[in-house]
């Protein structure tokens, strides 16, 4: 090791150099040591690794004594200096080293030349540089050790344990680290005088994609929680057959790798007997013998439907199994009570009360994919497709499919209409997509698509209309189990754990007295609804189908549910009915992107464009950002054959770059406003476009034309935009990182003691890494939030190399680290993967992996084409409610008052928040909730969510 330490009193800098140092670790902490100021050490910027054994540390102080700004937001990075979880602070912070520290540094180097902590004096040779003023060298004395500029390898090992290390090192390592050996894994429930609650968790009904995560969250939440866990295989025929083949006691690492697999590991099935008395009676019995006392069902409306009846009847079930001498009167006395609860599983999306279901968002995908590349061969031969979707007795698959791929005519059975009223209805609208020159023409049917008068509707049924009344050559395509096939995308992962978590607080803390929970999520939020209360509305819609009462069906639908069908007919009909706005009404609306592209953003400017044009408005784009619009003036109105096919079309197809108003030329931009006399403006797009519509909000005051309502739909993947839970594209993302996660993880498990470092976009924002890691069980993310803190990653090696001898005789299990690129910019992935080769000894190593642009995604998800649409519709109305706010502050042109919060509020962010979709002012968001150098909200929605990754692959927190 070379050390140089140059400075002079209360002058200029001090630099050390540690080279060929044994361990990183090592070398950290040494350099910590010898500052004497652990608190304040850090490496800098220009810190190498050498090689795998290697690394150069540099400190700078500036001539005033403090510490150069770039190492004080280093300083994050490397140590967590100040061990404040406030990352941000650092920034601001300014760290003094005054005279005496410096003299302390002084000091203790001169100690130094006597061996330290079992390394040779040998490698720690130093200098003193004299500086003057302007930092500049004027001096080099040598201290006793003359200073080697060669890099020194390490001596040869005398015995170690560790190979690469001499024995002493090593235990200098190991004392100075403090190296962490204790399992990292949740402990296993200890004897308790107590009884230990036992959870058992079954899937039961259709498969669908995220069950397995679903099973995994509880079944590795219930031993955290200090309980034994159980699966019952093959659903309620589990619990009718019992015994320990059926329900089986399960442990931490059962549920390894499960979150990448699709359809259901332990088991679903269809199961007559459990419909009967007797049937429960002996799942009841074999409960019991199990010695299970809370039971968490994950399925759709028929096994929630069945948890329910089960959980009313436990009383008689159990009075009668005593009665019968089947249980004891002590299984009886501890049994009285069972708790139950839903975690609803269904690609169906039909049950009530929750915004999803686990899987439906996956069928949704495959859904999609199906029809995108329909449309390729049905637009090359210009033919008609009838899609058959599943969906039993609800029609949110074929809606929400109906809107992402902007079909031309759907039929569900919430919405029957008479033989004649569809026929004609459907003839009308294809036809004139038709005479309006689209040469494709898809119609998706849900399984349970009824007419009126409930006869089912077939394919064939709709074939034989486009044929004989449209003449279009016309093909069927039944989609089938293909929609329940696949793993699940990240969107049914999340939500699967996240209820799973949810479900095994909720069977902890209710009593006889509460009413059994349905875990549902509600916008972005996971809430706990009453099972029984869910169960009775998701029956009553289908009793009200029954009674023909359609209306009563469609009004016991979520509300969301109601929006998406509104939705999809206004921007299927678009210019081409009468619109539903009188003249007056009628507004000029513009729509510009801003910022990197992102999935979903053609699907905003499409929905935006045709709902304005069924409403009467007239939707401008303008083309290629606030650049094009002040130097080319790229406007022009948007007409309903161009927009063909974009809703379902990745990129931007108006175009966007990063430049903001004031960068482009805020005067031409008014200039411009003025001349289209736009009536408002919908922005598209991430920090950029936040920045946009702060800058377009503060110059009202000069320029009128931007006295408009104007509006933000956030639109990137990192996900930052203030105001909102959500922003477009980060859906897409998050599904293009996590499938490239799923197939590195791959590769990763069929080489022995291998992990992976991923590398993650997303700015300053942790949010990608964050939800990939819960979407595929990595082991580690480093967020930027958070830095790499050095205790941190030393403990996170530790646990890597305890994991993967776990692993060991149980499978080969791949391991992933992913690593935002801003959590540290001194180790990109490859010298972080190295340092980890480098300090796992031989046991395990790791390799980097860099996704790069593959995460903006390639078509956008379904998620992110429906909230487009949601939020693009949502968008015009918050043009259209807020036209009198600010008309009238608009004539009022002298004492027009920018400040009044009537005016402001009309600039607003549209975002989810919590379970609701929320306007925001950017003037509040900006100046009160933005930390704009960061380029990030101040608070963070998604802390928890990173200690639930931890939490569910064992992770340790070093603070
Ligand atoms: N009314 C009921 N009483 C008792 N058990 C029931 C009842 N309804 C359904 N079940 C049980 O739940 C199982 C699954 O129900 P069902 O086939 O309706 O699927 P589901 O849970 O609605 O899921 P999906 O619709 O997604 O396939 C049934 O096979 C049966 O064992
Ligand atoms: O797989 P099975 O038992 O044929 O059931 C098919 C049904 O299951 C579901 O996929 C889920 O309920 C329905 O959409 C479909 O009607
Ligand atoms: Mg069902």
């Amino acid at each position: 090791m070379t050390v140089t330490t140059p400075f002079v009193n209360g002058t200029s800098y001090c630099t050390v150099t540690a080279y060929s140092v044994p361990s990183y670790k090592a070398a950290i902490d040494f350099y910590a040591k010898f500052l004497s100021l652990e608190n304040r050490s850090s490496p800098d910027e220009n810190s190498t690794l050498l090689s795998n054994e290697s690394i150069s540390l540099k400190i700078l102080l500036r001539p005033d004594g403090k510490i150069n700004k770039n190492v004080e937001v280093h300083l994050k990075e490397l140590n967590s200096i100040t061990k404040t979880q406030d990352w941000r602070s650092h920034a601001s912070q300014s760290l003094v080293f005054n005279t005496s520290d410096i003299l302390a540094v002084k000091d203790t180097l001169n100690a130094m030349n006597a061996p330290l902590q079992g390394y040779p004096t040998e490698l720690f040779p130093m200098q003193l540089y004299t500086l003057d003023p302007l930092g500049n060298v004027v001096g080099v004395t040598s201290t006793k050790n003359a200073v080697s500029t060669k890099p020194t390898p390490p001596p040869a090992p005398e015995t170690s344990a560790r190979s690469g290390l001499s024995s002493k090192v090593h235990s200098y390592t190991d004392l100075a680290y403090r190296m962490k050996t204790t399992d990292t894994y949740p402990s296993l429930p200890k004897p308790s005088k107590k009884p230990q609650k036992a959870i058992a968790v079954m899937t039961s009904g259709g498969d669908a994609p995220g069950m397995n995560s679903n099973v995994r969250a509880i079944v590795r939440s219930a031993i955290f929680k200090g309980c034994r866990a159980f699966v019952v295989m093959e659903g309620y025929e589990g619990l009718v057959r019992g015994g320990p083949e059926y329900i089986k006691e399960f442990h931490w690492e059962d549920v390894r790798g499960w979150s990448a697999e699709g359809g259901t590991n332990i088991g679903t099935a269809r199961c007559m007997e459990f419909k009967k008395r007797e049937g429960r009676l002996l799942g009841a019995q074999h409960l019991i013998e199990a010695g299970v006392d809370a039971l968490i069902v994950c399925g759709g409306d028929g096994s929630l439907t069945g948890a329910d009846l089960f959980r009313s009847e436990w009383p008689s079930l159990i009075e009668e199994l005593l009665k019968t001498d089947r249980i004891s009167q002590e299984q009886y006395e501890r049994m009285k009570h069972l708790n139950i609860c839903g975690t609803v599983g269904s690609i169906d999306n039909d049950m009530s009360t929750t915004d999803a279901t686990i899987g439906a968002y996956s069928a949704l995908d495959r859904i999609c994919k199906a029809i995108d590349y329909v449309e390729a061969t049905a637009n090359s031969h210009s033919r008609a497709f009838v899609v058959e979707v599943m969906g039993r007795n609800c029609g949110w698959l074929a809606l929400l499919a109906g809107i992402a791929t902007s079909a031309d005519y759907i039929f569900i059975p919430e919405k029957p209409a008479t033989s004649s009223e569809w026929q004609d209805q459907m003839c009308d609208i294809v036809s004139k997509h038709r005479s309006r020159g689209k040469r494709t023409t898809i119609v998706v049917v849900a399984e349970g698509a009824i007419g009126a008068d409930l006869t089912p509707i077939s394919p064939s049924d709709v074939h034989k209309v486009l044929v004989d009344r449209l003449g279009l050559d016309t093909r069927i395509t039944t989609l089938g189990h293909v929609q329940r096939g696949g793993t699940a995308v990240a969107y049914d992962r999340i939500l699967a754990t996240l209820q799973g978590l949810e479900a095994v607080n909720a069977v902890l803390e209710s009593s006889p007295d509460t009413p059994s929970p349905l875990i549902a999520v509600n916008e972005n939020k996971i809430v706990r609804k009453p099972l029984m209360e869910s169960v009775k509305l998701t029956k009553a819609v289908a009793e009200a189908i029954q009674a023909k009462d359609f209306k009563r069906a469609m009004s016991l639908r979520d509300t969301e549910f109601i929006e998406h069908l509104n939705n999809f007919m206004a921007i299927n009909s678009a210019d081409h009915n009468e619109p539903k706005l009188p003249k007056d009404k009628r507004l000029k609306i513009a729509i510009v992107n801003v910022g990197a592209p992102a999935g979903g953003i053609n699907s905003a400017v499409y929905s935006m464009a045709t709902y304005c044009m069924s409403q009467g408005h007239r939707p401008y784009a303008i083309y290629n950002g606030w650049s094009g619009l002040a130097r080319h003036e790229s406007v022009r109105s948007l007409n309903w054959k161009d927009m063909l096919g974009w809703q379902s079309r990745g990129g931007s197809e108006i175009g966007t770059n990063r430049v903001t108003p004031e960068e482009a030329d805020l005067g031409m931009i008014a200039y411009y406003f003025q001349k289209y006399e736009f009536d408002g403006l919908i922005i598209v797009g991430g920090f950029e476009a936040f920045e946009s519509l702060h800058q377009l909000e503060r110059a009202r005051e000069s320029y009128p034309a931007f006295r408009i309502p104007m509006v933000l739909i956030p639109a990137t993947l990192s996900n930052n935009v203030p105001g909102t839970e959500y922003s477009l594209g980060s859906d897409t993302a998050l599904n293009a990182l996590m499938e490239y996660c799923d197939v590195v993880k791959q590769s990763a498990s069929s080489t022995r003691g291998r992990a992976f470092v991923v590398d993650c976009q997303g700015g300053n924002s942790g949010y990608l890494s964050t939800y990939a890691s819960l979407a595929v069980g990595a082991q580690v993310s480093y967020v930027p939030e958070e830095g790499i803190s050095l205790e941190q990653l030393s403990e996170d090696i530790e646990y890597l190399a305890q994991s993967f001898e776990k692993a060991e005789g149980r499978g080969r299990f791949g391991k992933l680290i992913l690593k935002s690129t801003n959590a540290s910019k001194a180790l990109s992935a490859t010298k972080l993967a190295d340092v980890i080769t480098a300090e796992a000894d031989g046991r395990f190593d790791a390799k980097p992996a860099y996704p790069g642009h593959v995460q903006q995604g390639g078509l956008p998800s379904p998620i992110d084409r429906t909230r487009a649409t949601r939020m693009a519709i949502k968008a015009v109305g918050f043009i259209e409610d807020n036209q009198a706010a600010i008309a009238e502050a608009r004539a009022a042109e002298e004492d027009f008052n920018a400040d009044d919060k009537t005016i402001s509020d009309t600039a607003a962010v549209v975002g989810v928040k919590g379970s609701h979709v929320v306007y925001n002012s950017i003037r509040q968001l900006y100046d009160y909730e933005t930390e704009v150098s960061m380029r990030m909200p101040k608070v963070i929605h998604w802390q928890a969510t990173r200690l639930i990754a931890d939490h569910l692959v064992g992770r340790k927190r070093v603070d």
